[in-house]
């Protein structure tokens, strides 16, 4: 099955045109004011716009209220809805109903210990594993750190989870034979500052995730990854650092 690619935080007309060409399957616009990639409504409006059912439009939100909910669902019109806060199971299930779409939950991992949280989540119709944020971030995700890919390999995870955190144009092969994830998200990675889209990054990632099938990789192996898990990861040390 083909490997699905999702590239977040898309804010121009020209990065997002960058990923649509290049085969990106998800592209997701950032509501988050904190945050580099934020998106008022009306620029992400007009981007969504721009999608013309090329790829899965992504609305990304964090902890948000059902105002925020009815604003993103009216701009970008979102095949997905991405939540990246603290959002409890139950208000998950409030999202997706009050939504009538698609919802993925972001949760973090730091530890073996974060993977039984997964099962809490089992109504979700997509499950995103992202690197916890370091102590004390602004972010609660796209900081472009990795978290340790040895403590999912061999884990049971629900169909169509994807893998984010850390991920760039060279090592997401590796992550990818390392994990076996069905889909991979990146920001950071395709970026050349904070919140600075790179259309060159972008072609590459997603060649390089197109490459990593073509050459048909292996299934997931819990070997000791080597690149990009072994850099200062914000779960490395275990600490029980909140999603957001
Ligand atoms: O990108 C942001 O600024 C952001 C803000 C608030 C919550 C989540 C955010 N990003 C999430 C992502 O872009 C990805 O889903 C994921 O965290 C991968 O990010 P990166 O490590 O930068 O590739």
């Amino acid at each position: 099955m083909t490997t699905r690619v999702k590239i977040c935080g898309l804010g121009t007309p020209e990065t997002l045109a960058a990923a649509l060409e290049a085969g990106a399957d998800l592209v997701g616009f950032v509501h988050f004011a904190p945050s580099p990639r934020h998106l008022g409504w009306p620029e992400a409006q007009a981007l969504a716009a721009e999608v013309r059912g090329r790829a899965e439009r992504v609305v990304l939100l964090v902890d948000p209220d059902d105002a925020t909910l009815r604003a993103a669902l009216e701009s970008v019109a979102p095949d997905l809805i991405q939540l990246h806060g603290r959002e409890s199971p139950e208000r998950v299930a409030a999202i997706r109903a009050l939504a009538g779409r698609p919802v993925m939950k972001a949760l973090g991992i730091g530890a073996e210990a974060d993977l039984a949280r997964i099962p809490d989540y089992a109504a979700v119709d997509r499950l995103l594993l992202d690197a916890k944020p370091p102590p004390g971030a602004v972010l609660p995700g796209g900081n472009g750190l990795a978290f340790d890919w040895r403590l999912i390999a061999g884990a049971r995870l629900p169909a169509g989870w994807m893998l984010s955190g850390g991920l760039r144009p060279d090592n997401v092969a590796e992550a990818l034979a390392r994990t076996g994830a069905p889909a991979v998200d990146v920001s950071s990675g395709v970026e050349t500052a904070p919140g600075i889209k790179d259309p060159a990054l972008i072609a590459a990632f997603v060649a390089a995730v197109r490459a990593s099938a073509a050459a048909g990789r292996p299934s997931a192996a819990a070997g000791r990854p080597s690149a990009a898990a072994d850099r200062p990861s914000a779960a490395a040390d275990g600490r029980d650092v909140p999603l957001a």
